[in-house]
């Protein structure tokens, strides 16, 4: 299923943000183009709910919520924003921020590389194609790597480093979901393959079956769509919460998580994403999109229903909208005068 933008009408009036200045739109604009986001893009119920981990097909689809939290810290939102759904996918973008932060990016592009393989995010070929090397590191080989570069003494150590990074990411205590992680756990026999495929590479040192535990707890981490709406919008600001105003990485690496994102953010899809979105984003298989507009701040939704690859259409939908309504894309020119003519050939 892929995702269809030829009936959303895209030709926007715009609300910009200040292309010289930076300056963002008055606030009711900006909840005004969300609710305009979510009519636009509530109506359709294509696409289908994760089913892989069963404890996920139970979830509502009718479930919808987008919120946009700015670089002030300013937060806007409309539908199920408060719905707590597992981050899943969405955590390999914050894992990736704090290793680098922790090793540098030097550490990660020569274990795990900043590529996409174009391949499904469970595939085992590309690490087969690639000799071990590179991987994307927004699909789940590339993610347990990562995970695996994360440093401690011990896999609580490790885990706990991640829960502290998540937390300050989203600017409050973040918890695991219990059952979702006891149902991945008992199903992850692929990620545990992948592992040990891994592991006879030298692309991981620790136990494979620890880094895959780690890895199904960074998944089952309980987020809302403020949540991430929050943890995009501290990237989008140097790594400084908007909320808490706590560091939480360094400029740099907001840069490189940004630019990885923007190769890989929406597995064998993120060109696509690229092309109609022009902001770096990250998906997961719960139905979050994370969007980041640099400097500007975070965007999420919520809505379970994916396309083939695994990404919500619903999400993909509405932010394609926010993007233009608001002006954010970050290659056009002239967002300023975005009348629809710059995106009019967009599909
Ligand atoms: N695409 C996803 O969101 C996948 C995450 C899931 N925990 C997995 O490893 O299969």
């Amino acid at each position: 299923m892929d995702v269809d933008l030829d009936d959303i009408d895209l030709d926007v009036s715009a609300v910009p943000y200040s292309v010289s200045t930076g300056a963002p739109p008055d606030s009711d604009l900006v909840d005004e183009a969300i609710q305009d986001a979510y009519d636009r893009s509530v109506d359709t119920d294509d696409g289908k709910v994760a089913d892989y981990i069963p404890i996920l097909a139970k979830v509502d689809p009718e479930l919808f919520g987008i919120s946009v939290v700015e670089n002030d810290g300013s937060k806007h939102g409309v539908g199920d924003v408060d719905h707590a759904f597992t981050i899943q996918s969405i955590s390999k973008a914050f894992v990736w921020a704090l290793a680098c932060e922790e090793l540098g990016p030097e550490k990660l592009l020569e274990v795990i590389g900043v590529n996409n393989t174009g391949l499904a995010f469970d595939s085992v070929m590309a690490i087969e194609l690639n000799d071990g090397h590179p991987m994307n590191p927004m699909a789940n080989a590339g993610a347990l790597a990562s995970t695996a570069l994360i440093p401690g003494k011990t896999a609580d150590d490790q885990w706990e480093r991640i829960l502290d990074g998540f937390s300050r990411f989203a600017g409050r205590q973040l918890e695991v979901d219990a059952d979702v992680y006891e149902s991945e756990s008992a199903h992850n026999q692929r990620n545990q393959g992948i592992a040990h495929l891994l592991e006879s590479y030298g692309r991981i040192d620790s136990d494979p079956l620890e880094v895959v535990d780690i890895y199904t707890k960074q998944c089952s981490l309980l987020v809302t769509a403020t949540d991430l709406a929050v943890m995009g919008a501290t990237l989008a600001h140097g790594g400084v919460n908007p909320v808490t105003g706590v560091q939480v990485v360094s400029d740099e690496v907001c840069h490189d998580t940004l630019a990885v994102l923007a190769a890989s953010g929406l597995y064998q899809k993120s060109g696509e994403w690229l092309f109609n979105i022009g902001l770096p984003g990250k998906s997961g298989v719960t139905g979050g999109i994370m969007t980041v507009a640099p400097g500007k701040g975070g965007i999420a939704t919520f809505s379970p229903r994916l396309d083939n690859a695994g990404n919500s259409i619903r999400g993909q939908r509405a932010t394609a909208y926010l993007s233009r309504r608001l002006g954010l894309d970050l290659f056009a020119s002239s967002p300023h005068n975005n009348d629809g003519d710059n995106h009019s050939d967009k599909k």
